[in-house]
């Protein structure tokens, strides 16, 4: 691996990361139909519109009764109790249940008023339209009363909120359609290298395919990100590249400029980052993904000039790019990093280290089965902080690959 050879001490990850979310533009809210907020994040606290259930209600199959006429608990001391005919209105509005009577409920059914208690059917008798309870039912067993899961002005879903199907239902059965959401984060991808050419065309002596493109727009859109491009493979030439950021500028919010982030003669990543804003870092302390720069422009947004270098594009895109954009879409507390213990040691680093691993479960636990592997192969990138000497079996923090 190439050693870096600059003198001046490059960001931790940390401090990278804190300067590109400290200047990421904030995000404005847009309602959605609830199908096209799935993985969106809440930019409001909801309250419940009305109350849920809105009636009260059968939470099983049997039959409404009123507990005060079902005798003392005792099933030899039971009433019997006459069952009332079946109405077509029970569902929209019940009839009061006359005294001494119960009334046949389905499950979600509105109780009749005066019941206050639904008998299972496998826990009575019915015969000759009389009911004999053969279980005792305490007041209100198998009923949900108005209101017992939210009361009108209720939060139930709170801002920041990234949802899922469940919180989609949950809206849903309030009888919202829509939900106000942050607005995806619109990122543009450029891509520039001399020697790239598109998959799916011929590739001369010297040159090789695009792989770059693909990775950054798959790992983007999996982010939540509205991706512009990426075109065709721009050409190593800094005035181009200088004019197709500063396009993107008009619209998108991030510029993620891949190749050309190093110090060759034809790598104008960090010229280009002066060019149209200020450097907020140059380099950071990690292993790969090193070359990665990042830049503010006078507007707030962020330009960032990424390794070209596959493996170390995608380990950037995880550990600076996957948590500015997940900063910029949610308020909410990170979820915790899954983890794993390793099979064999690794030695120590003067930066933070992301080791492409392959993982499996063993007996419940979960252990690196390979250590290095390709990254385009590996399950997780392990996080192996700097300076430490890790034994086999020493637990690591995961950033998952999906
Ligand atoms: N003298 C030094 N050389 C290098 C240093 C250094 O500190 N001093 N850093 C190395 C590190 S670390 C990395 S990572 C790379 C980053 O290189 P660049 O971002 O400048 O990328 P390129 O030079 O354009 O390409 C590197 C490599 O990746 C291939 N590549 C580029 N783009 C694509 C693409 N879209 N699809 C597939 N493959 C791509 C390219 O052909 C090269 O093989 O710099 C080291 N050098
Ligand atoms: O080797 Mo570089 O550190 O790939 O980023």
């Amino acid at each position: 691996m190439t050693r870096c050879s600059c003198a001046i001490a490059s960001p931790s990850v940390d401090e990278a990361l804190a300067a590109l979310i400290d200047t990421a533009p904030t995000l404005d809210t847009t309602e959605v139909a609830l199908h096209a907020a799935l993985g969106r994040t809440l930019a409001r606290t909801i309250r419940a519109p009305r109350a849920y259930p809105p009636f009260n209600r059968a939470m099983m199959d049997g039959y409404a009764a009123r507990h005060a006429e079902l005798g003392d608990g005792n099933p030899g001391n039971a009433a019997a109790l006459r069952v009332r005919p079946a109405s077509d209105s029970d569902h929209s509005a019940p009839h009061p249940l006359p005294a001494g009577h119960c009334a046949a409920i389905a499950t979600g059914a509105p109780l009749p008023p005066g019941a206050d208690v639904v008998l299972r059917r496998e826990r009575v008798n019915v015969s000759a339209g009389w009911l004999h309870v053969i279980e005792p039912a305490s007041p209100w067993a198998d009923c949900e009363t108005v209101g017992a899961v939210a009361m009108p002005g209720a939060p139930i879903l709170s801002s920041g909120t990234i949802l899922t199907a469940g919180h989609l239902s949950l809206a849903a059965r309030h009888g919202l359609a829509t939900l106000p959401v942050r607005r995806a984060p619109r990122v543009a991808v450029l891509v520039t290298g001399d020697e790239l050419i598109p998959p799916g065309e011929p590739c001369p002596p010297g040159s090789i395919h695009d792989s770059n493109s693909i990775l950054l727009q798959a790992t983007l859109t999996r982010l939540g990100a509205e991706v512009v491009g990426p075109a065709a493979p721009l050409a190593d030439h800094l005035p181009t590249l200088e004019a197709a950021v500063r396009r993107q500028l008009a619209d998108a919010d991030v510029v993620c400029l891949i190749g050309g982030s190093s110090v060759g003669t034809r790598d104008f990543g960090r010229a280009l980052l002066t060019r149209v804003g200020t450097t907020l870092f140059e380099g950071v302390s990690m292993r790969p993904g090193r070359p990665t720069s990042a830049a503010a422009t006078p507007d707030g947004k962020l330009v960032i000039a990424l390794p070209g270098r596959p493996a170390a594009l995608l380990t950037a895109l995880q550990v600076l790019v996957r948590p500015l954009l997940e900063a910029m879409q949610s308020s909410a507390a990170a979820t915790p990093a899954p983890c794993a213990r390793l099979v064999s040691p690794i030695g120590p680093m003067n930066a933070a280290r992301y080791l492409p691993v392959r993982l499996e479960c063993r007996d419940g636990t979960w252990w690196t089965l390979e250590q290095d592997v390709e990254a385009e192969y590996a399950d997780a990138l392990a996080v192996i902080p700097a300076h430490r000497t890790l034994d086999a079996s020493t637990p690591v923090n995961l950033i998952a690959l999906r």
